[in-house]
């Protein structure tokens, strides 16, 4: 069953050591195939260079195993609150990828701050509450979740606009309509972590990037009048004069 979904899934985790997302098995990689109610998704503490296709587990949207010999990802929980709150997610990532890490350790979002973000991210990237010691203590990472679903709606974020979190004093999750855009989001998310760390270490000034800016380059990329790279290149005209 989803053989596709399962070699798609593969291929997005073993992207997370190729893009040096993780160490040792700190992360993991989910899709979802929305008509079959079903996701896929990397088996828990499994050495990257030991896995294969046929490892990966499938999941209903309930959180139960239907089909895999071995235990799903710690997270699963996580990625199932993901999936059924965010209709439009076709695949998600957790990394604990150290700049990422390092800003939800630190309780800080990841602020817009230039193009490289406005790229990908049309707002700053949030970090989250905090989870009590209830929600640990129970049902820890299905809470995991959920305070990541309370980030979105409390700030009025969109997540496909701003497809990425930062789980406070965990580490990030991104996704994506595919797997492996979601791999692509995690590491954007990585890149402008580092690049926010040093240039808030330069200035105290507000450098926050301004509207028109996030909203030119994001809009390049995305949406009906896109004109980046070598799609929609005839569109490149009504682009530069409107979203
Ligand atoms: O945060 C943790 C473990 O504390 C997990 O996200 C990470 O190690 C990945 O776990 P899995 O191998 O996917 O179960």
């Amino acid at each position: 069953m989803l053989e596709d979904l399962k070699k798609e899934v593969y291929e997005a985790n073993m992207q997370l050591p190729k893009l040096g997302l993780v160490t040792f098995t700190w992360g993991n990689v989910s899709g979802i195939d929305r008509e079959k109610g079903l996701f896929v998704i990397k088996p828990s503490g499994v050495d990257y260079e030991d896995l294969t296709s046929d490892d990966m587990v499938v999941v209903n949207l309930k959180g139960e195993v239907v089909e895999g010999k071995m235990n799903p990802s710690s997270d699963t929980p996580t990625h199932t609150v993901l999936y059924n709150e965010f209709p439009t997610l076709g695949g998600i990532v957790h990394t604990h990828s150290p700049w990422g890490v390092a800003f939800a350790e630190a309780g800080m979002d990841i602020q817009a701050l230039g193009t490289t973000h406005a790229d990908t991210f049309y707002d700053d990237v949030p970090v989250s509450d905090a989870l009590t010691k209830e929600e640990i203590e129970s049902a820890y990472e299905e809470n995991t979740g959920k305070v990541i679903v309370r980030t979105f709606k409390e700030r009025g974020l969109d997540p496909d606009a701003v497809p990425a979190v930062l789980v406070r004093q965990h580490g990030p999750f991104a996704w994506g309509p595919t797997p492996a855009k979601a791999v692509y989001n995690a590491k954007v998310l990585e890149v402008v972590a580092e690049m926010n760390y040093h240039a808030l270490t330069l200035t105290y000034d507000n450098i926050h990037v301004p509207q028109f800016l996030l909203d030119k380059h994001y809009y390049r990329k995305h949406g009906k009048n896109a004109y980046y790279g070598q799609n929609n290149a005839k569109s490149k005209d009504r682009a530069t004069h409107e979203k």
